[in-house]
């Protein structure tokens, strides 16, 4: 049942119903790497209830970045229980659950117990670094490269293009994949005996909560794993056979808003339908009401993700930006270019644990208590450095040190890289996305830092708009839920009930900032390419 007839049937059963019969709600949730969280949302879109659990990263190994599926699980269906409660309903006044996840963190388990083969890997994971190196500077890749130049030149064909310009990264599922087909013989044997199911953590989850009677991921999860094709909308064919990924192992992909199934009745005790499935920052989008061609957003979560809404077609692969499904409920299809940064709240849970401050909103006055950070310069590369400079190499560091140097600024340059990377990815979106950036919005955790927030403004003369709440990825996934029943009638009724709560405007010239930007770019590239020399 597509998520229009489960909504078309809801309709049904609302207009039937007695009019003092109980008032409904639907779940938002979002995994997310550093929160788990779930609000209930009422009709008029306020949250009536939340819960939030922080997720427990697991780092085996330097650069190894898993999370354990069973805490995972756990935490899950706590947020889930304890944010109903908090909103003072019943289970059965849920009418539906719609689910955003971090992207591109995967699990393989076992298709006739359900048991896990290993930790979920997560996106920040760099264990394939090496093998990502290898096939990127490959024979196969180059000749990929150089074929598919040759027909773009011909046929003007953007496929062809985008193909030429496609190169593998630690972030993509495919490669991190690849290591675990390769290095884990208990995987192995079960794709020969055909008994291993792959999943998002978006399939998982589905797959537990239906106690595993469904088995799918939704486009735009499946768009961010490095083997979807979005111009045939299918698993790459291509990528699959080149790295040796078996189909086998793969979910069907379904719309983003769709009858998924329902939930166990064991595990709430009523059958739930989950009617949305949804990649975090496309529900962000969603949450945001992204609704149009040239809307963007900016995500400042555990990494930064900028996206723009660019219609219908997928956008060729120019460098930096990647093309992704943003959604697609029935014929609607939605498409996005994103670029991203992978450590941002990263950067600001490190510093805490280091005790440069107890709570993260206090480093906003560390910021402004100073003119300036003193000539000292963060670069946020935990996890490597993304586009445009794209190098799994690069170290996280600071750089202009000096005797007076005193917490304080420590945070501020912390503070300035994450602007200074919002920089560099808007740059990078005006050149490559030939579209006009129409409305400019933010989410994420770290958008309630107005030193940042203002910063970011100023350094790309354009107004931001931070919302009431911030957690888009949550009131996205609710919203593709609550239209899946019929909770909600359009997109336009969901427009009408989004809250601002500011827009940032540009109060510097950012020449103001060119100097310390440039001495940030030096201290960017001298970091780069660290874990190659020791
Ligand atoms: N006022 C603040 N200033 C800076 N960072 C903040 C602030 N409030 C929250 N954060 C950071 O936001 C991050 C969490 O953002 P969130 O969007 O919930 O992450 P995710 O969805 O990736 O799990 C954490 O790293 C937290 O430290
Ligand atoms: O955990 P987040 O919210 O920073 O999002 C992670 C992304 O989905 C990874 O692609």
């Amino acid at each position: 049942m597509s998520g229009q007839q489960a909504g078309a049937e809801q309709r049904r059963e609302e207009s039937s119903a007695p009019t003092s019969s109980p008032s409904r709600f639907v779940l938002g949730l979002d995994v997310g790497s550093t929160v788990i969280r779930c609000h209930v949302y009422d009709r008029t879109a306020r949250v009536r209830g939340s819960s939030a659990q922080k997720v427990e990263n697991v780092y085996p190994q330097p650069g190894w970045v898993e999370i354990d599926p069973d805490a995972l699980w756990a935490q899950f269906v706590a947020v889930i229980k304890d944010a109903v409660k908090a909103a003072g309903v019943q289970m059965n006044q849920i009418v539906g659950l719609g689910i955003s996840t971090q992207r591109a963190t995967f699990i393989t388990w076992n298709k006739k117990t359900g048991h896990h083969f290993h930790n979920f890997i997560s996106w920040q994971d760099l264990r394939a670094a090496e093998l990502v190196k290898s096939w990127n500077n490959s024979l196969i890749m180059k000749l990929l490269h150089g074929a598919t130049k040759l027909l773009h030149f011909f046929s003007r064909n953007k496929v062809m293009l985008t193909v030429s310009r496609f190169t593998f990264t630690t972030q993509h599922v495919t490669l991190r994949l690849v290591w675990i087909l390769q290095n884990l013989p208990e995987v192995k044997k079960a794709v020969e005996e055909d008994n291993c199911c792959f999943g998002t953590i978006d399939t998982w989850l589905l797959y537990k909560l239906t106690k595993g009677s469904s088995y799918a991921t939704d486009y735009s999860n499946a768009s961010t794993t490095g083997f979807f094709d979005p111009y045939a909308m299918r698993w790459s064919k291509l990528i699959a056979t080149m790295v040796s990924i078996p189909f086998s192992i793969l979910p069907p992909v379904r719309d983003t808003s769709y009858n998924f199934g329902s939930v166990d009745e064991e595990i709430f005790g009523v059958p739930i339908p989950v009617v949305a499935l949804v990649g975090d920052q496309q529900s962000a989008m969603f949450g945001e009401c992204c609704f149009e061609t040239g809307d963007v957003k900016l995500t400042m979560g555990t990494g930064t993700f900028l996206d723009i809404n660019t219609g219908k077609t997928p956008q060729h692969v120019n460098g930096g930006f990647y093309p992704l499904i943003g959604w697609k409920i029935g014929h609607e299809l939605v498409c996005l270019a994103e670029g991203n940064a992978g450590d941002t709240g990263t950067a600001i849970v490190w510093a805490q644990k280091l005790d440069l401050f107890t709570d993260a909103a206090e480093t906003e006055k560390m910021a402004l208590s100073l003119e300036d950070s003193e000539g000292v310069y963060f670069v946020p590369s935990f996890s490597g450095l993304q586009a445009p400079l794209n190098d799994p190499c690069a170290c996280a560091s600071f750089m202009g040190l000096k005797h007076s140097t005193s917490k304080y600024h420590l945070v501020r340059a912390i503070l300035e890289s994450i602007a200074f990377r919002n920089k560099q990815l808007y740059d990078m979106l005006q050149r490559e996305i030939q579209i006009p950036v129409t409305n400019i919005r933010a989410d994420g955790g770290v958008c309630n830092n107005a030193f940042v927030m203002q910063m970011t403004s100023d350094l790309i003369n354009e107004k931001i708009d931070r919302p009431a709440h911030f957690d888009m990825s949550c009131l996205g996934a609710a919203s593709l839920a609550g239209l899946a029943v019929g909770f909600w009638a359009d997109k336009e009724e969901l427009q009408k009930l989004r809250q601002s709560e500011m827009v940032f405007k540009p109060q510097r010239k950012w020449q103001e900032y060119e100097v310390n930007m440039e001495n940030w770019v030096k201290a960017v590239k001298r970091s780069m390419n660290w874990y190659n020399k020791t």
